[in-house]
């Protein structure tokens, strides 16, 4: 009986350490994030900055990509060069990007079609060319829906110092109209910024690909592009490869400005939960830590343990602990805005309670179904992120 007792003990006790950890994690990523982002480099001479080559990966057409794809027109930046890498010939982006072309001559801009078979990763294999083509030591990688502001480029090169090979931005989104749109926004404002920030502090492999600026002869010494064909998680392999040479991966100031016009709860619940399927191949201990990260399974076991060593009402205890936590993802979101949230109080209350709920569903789905699918394409993700495509038979 003394023994069970002695064993509830500790692990509340150990309960109530991972409540400590989450509250430390929440104040660094916090005072790290005011510290890192949104910074201005008033000093830099613009005109010294290195060339850099911009990769734009472009399936398919969403109603916002000719505005996305214009702001790389419009860059203040002295020398860069885009190579939009169209995946299928007849795909209807090529009618966009002709028509940027043609509406700015001035810029240095290539289009290449059909990429090429260099790995299972359609990504990598439909920039494969481009790559080839960068005449700039740095090259840049771009999703089809990321929009830049004016000056993203030069906050990116002006991170790009003697010792850093690799520079990622953290993902944000862009205010768009509807609930779907400020649910993803609440996504990548709490937990995600969260965890992001903390991983880039503690110098934890966590760039995401959709915005990436590398050295490429780094890049080529570990295989060029068509190395990281074999992963689906190509964007966490690449900064890898670059940690491993001693090179620095590092967040700049800017954040990554998701602006896809196609967006819905499902389509953002799909791709959340591919990417966890990612994260958990990727890096196993996040299938045991991410749910104690998060607000409601933290709060739940740490009432249990409060109530147990200092008989305290777990109700109590919960309702004290989400309203600190909410208000705290709260001046994140203040703080990645810049300013004041773009949508009242209670869409706000609303939507971080569908977030953290549709969270922890989310984790649980990733583990129920192992098989991952992106853009109409099924894959097998094997331990150590080696990928294998899945074909299903086509009945006539
Ligand atoms: C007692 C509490 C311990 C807390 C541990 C927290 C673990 C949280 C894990 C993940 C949360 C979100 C991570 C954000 C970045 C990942 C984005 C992503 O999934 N990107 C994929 C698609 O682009 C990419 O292919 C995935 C690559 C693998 C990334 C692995 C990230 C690990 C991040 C760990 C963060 C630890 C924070 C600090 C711990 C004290
Ligand atoms: O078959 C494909 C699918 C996607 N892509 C391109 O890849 C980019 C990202 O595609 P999506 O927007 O569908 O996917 P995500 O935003 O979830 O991608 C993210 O997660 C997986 C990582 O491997 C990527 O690096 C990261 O960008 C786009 O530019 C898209 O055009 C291809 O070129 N071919």
């Amino acid at each position: 009986m003394e023994s069970l007792e002695l064993t509830l003990l500790g692990l509340a006790i150990l309960l109530m350490i991972v409540w400590c950890v989450n509250w430390c994690m929440h104040l660094s990523a916090l005072i790290y994030g005011k510290w890192r982002l949104h910074r201005q480099h008033p000093d830099v001479v613009v005109e010294e900055l290195p060339g850099i080559s911009i990769l734009k990966p472009l399936v398919g057409i969403d109603p916002n990509l000719f505005e996305n794809l214009e702001t790389f027109f419009n860059m203040k930046y002295p020398a860069y060069e885009l190579l939009f890498c169209i995946q299928d010939e007849f795909d209807a982006s090529r009618m966009i990007v002709q028509s940027l072309m043609d509406k700015y001559p001035a810029v240095d801009a290539k289009m290449f079609l059909g990429g090429k078979n260099v790995g299972i990763n359609p990504k990598i294999n439909n920039m494969a060319i481009g790559y080839e083509a960068a005449k700039f030591d740095l090259v840049m990688i771009s999703d089809s829906g990321i929009k830049m502001n004016e000056d993203t480029l030069i906050d990116m090169a002006v991170h790009m110092t003697s010792k850093v090979g690799l520079v990622h931005q953290m993902p944000y989104i862009c205010t768009r109209k509807g609930f779907a749109s400020n649910l993803e926004k609440m996504y990548f404002g709490s937990q995600h910024a969260k965890c992001y920030l903390l991983a880039d502090l503690m110098r934890i492999n966590c760039a995401t690909g959709m915005s990436v600026l590398m050295r490429k002869s780094v890049l080529d010494e570990a295989g060029g592009l068509k190395a990281f064909g074999q992963y689906l998680a190509e964007d966490f392999f690449m900064a890898q490869a670059f940690l491993d040479r001693g090179w620095r991966v590092i967040c700049c100031s800017r954040l990554a400005l998701q602006n896809s016009g196609t967006y819905s709860i499902s389509h953002h619940h799909r791709r959340i939960c591919r990417w966890m399927k990612l994260r958990n191949a990727m890096v196993p201990t996040t299938v045991l830590f991410e749910p104690l990260s998060l607000c409601m399974p933290v709060g739940i076991i740490t009432a249990w343990a409060v109530n147990y060593i200092f008989d305290i009402s777990p109700l109590t205890f919960l309702l004290v602990h989400t309203l600190i936590w909410f208000l705290l993802d709260y001046t994140r979101m203040k703080h990645l805005e810049h300013g004041s949230i773009p949508f009242s109080k209670f869409d706000f209350v609303v939507c971080w309670f569908i977030n953290e709920i549709g969270y922890m569903l989310l984790l649980l789905q990733s583990h129920l179904e192992p098989a991952i699918t992106w853009r109409g394409r099924h894959f097998k993700l094997k331990w150590g992120g080696v990928v294998e495509e899945i074909y299903t038979k086509q009945t006539v």
